[in-house]
């Protein structure tokens, strides 16, 4: 199993009021799944996706990746886990600002010390973003940024990919490219995505939809 969810809650609490987000999330995503979780604003999805990530941590169940139990794993081991087996497409990029496309695009592979040229060469092409390799984030627009987010994480070939609206800044041609591209990747590489989408026609292409509600998953 490459990510299970089991009985998931989580609340957020501001001054008196407390906020019930999550209210007993089970999913279970097999290697080479590919699920769109669909969702009203506010429902939840990112919270979904960064307990997902060891980013926050859940108030009660359980959540593993990889086999991996994050509900009891130190932030040491949650770090690692995001280096090694999890790869992240936010609508904040968290581009390096310092460093170039090419740089950037190579980032998270060399972390995990697998940086290959020749991927990082033919992403770019697959991305649109052959011509763009010497500049810097804030040179680029925000659907080139989108970009090389994507392409940073693909490059890192991780186990499971946990993606925020990943073609939202993208107009719909070029977005479709993306999308192919980042399908073609996960199956070749047996491995799986978590798709936050509003859009029936990006869902649809997935192999299975998940839809947030009231805080629990149908
Ligand atoms: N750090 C926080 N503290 C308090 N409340 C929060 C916090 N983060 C999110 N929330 C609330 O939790 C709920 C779920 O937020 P979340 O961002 O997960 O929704 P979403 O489905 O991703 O929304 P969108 O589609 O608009 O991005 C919202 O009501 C939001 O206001």
């Amino acid at each position: 199993m490459l990510l299970s969810l089991q009985s998931v809650g989580k609340a957020y609490v501001s001054g008196s009021t407390r906020v019930e987000v999550l209210r007993g999330i089970d999913l279970a995503m097999n290697a080479g799944e590919t699920v769109a979780l669909t969702g009203e604003s506010g429902s939840g999805k990112s919270t979904l996706l960064h307990l997902c990530a060891g980013l926050d941590r859940a108030e009660s169940g359980r959540i593993e990746v990889a086999g991996r139990d994050l509900t009891r794993a130190d932030d040491a081991t949650l770090a690692a886990l995001r280096r090694d087996a999890v790869g992240l497409v936010f609508q904040q990029f968290n581009l390096i600002p310092s460093l170039s496309v090419a740089a950037n695009l190579a980032f998270q592979a060399r972390l995990k010390g697998s940086d290959d040229p020749g991927r990082i060469a033919t992403l770019a092409g697959r991305l649109g973003l052959a011509d763009l390799m010497h500049r810097y984030p804030e040179q680029l627009s925000g659907g080139q940024q989108q970009r090389v987010a994507i392409g940073r994480t693909l490059a890192a070939r991780p186990a499971l990919i946990l993606a925020d609206e990943p073609t939202g800044n993208l107009d719909e041609a070029t977005g479709d490219a993306v999308l192919d591209l980042m399908l073609e990747l996960v199956a070749e590489a047996g491995a799986g995505l978590l798709m936050v989408t509003h859009s029936p026609r990006l869902a649809a292409r997935l192999s299975r939809r998940v839809h947030l509600s009231g805080g629990r998953l149908a």
